[in-house]
């Protein structure tokens, strides 16, 4: 597991958030993307070194709408980079974590990523990502 790729934030609505938080880093989003496999619309700003992802959901099914349902609006998961994903995955299973996709799948932002349940992470939902060459 290398740096921290991104914060995932949980928004109602990407538009307005999109404007808030040009507000609070006094630079616009870079670029939007939806990732209708996970019911998703993103939109990336660069903080520095870091990366903020917004998400909001564009179905009711979406995790990002049930999330919001039951907990509301805010931080949603932390995504770490890792070099080899699939060895990421076995290495994590092997120590007892919960993959939710042990197949990694398309992500934004041009990533493979796989998820871990947040039962087995104290609460915290964690994403793997591997830049997809
Ligand atoms: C891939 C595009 C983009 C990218 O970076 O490239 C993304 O990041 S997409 C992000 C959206 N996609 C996902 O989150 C996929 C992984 N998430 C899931 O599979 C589900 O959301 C899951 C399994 C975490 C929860 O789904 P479930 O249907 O079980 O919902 P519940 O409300 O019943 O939750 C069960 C239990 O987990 C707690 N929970 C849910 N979400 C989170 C969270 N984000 N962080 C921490 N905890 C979470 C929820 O409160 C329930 O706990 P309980 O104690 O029973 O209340
Ligand atoms: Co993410």
């Amino acid at each position: 597991m290398n740096k921290i790729e991104h914060l995932g934030i949980a928004v109602k609505d990407l538009e307005k958030s999109n404007a808030l938080f040009a507000q609070l880093f006094g630079t616009a989003h870079y670029k939007m993307e939806e990732v209708a496999s996970e019911g998703v619309k993103t939109s990336f700003f660069k903080t520095g070194p870091n990366k903020i992802e917004l998400l909001e959901a564009t179905n009711e099914n979406s995790p990002i709408a049930k999330f919001i349902e039951k907990k509301g609006e805010g931080i949603h998961h932390i995504a770490f980079e890792v070099d080899d994903i699939r060895a990421e995955i076995a290495r994590l299973k092997a120590e007892g974590f919960t993959i939710l996709n042990e197949e990694p799948k398309k992500g934004a932002d041009n990533k493979w990523v796989a998820f871990l349940h947040p039962k087995t992470t104290n609460g915290v939902l964690i994403e793997l990502c591997q830049e997809r060459v």
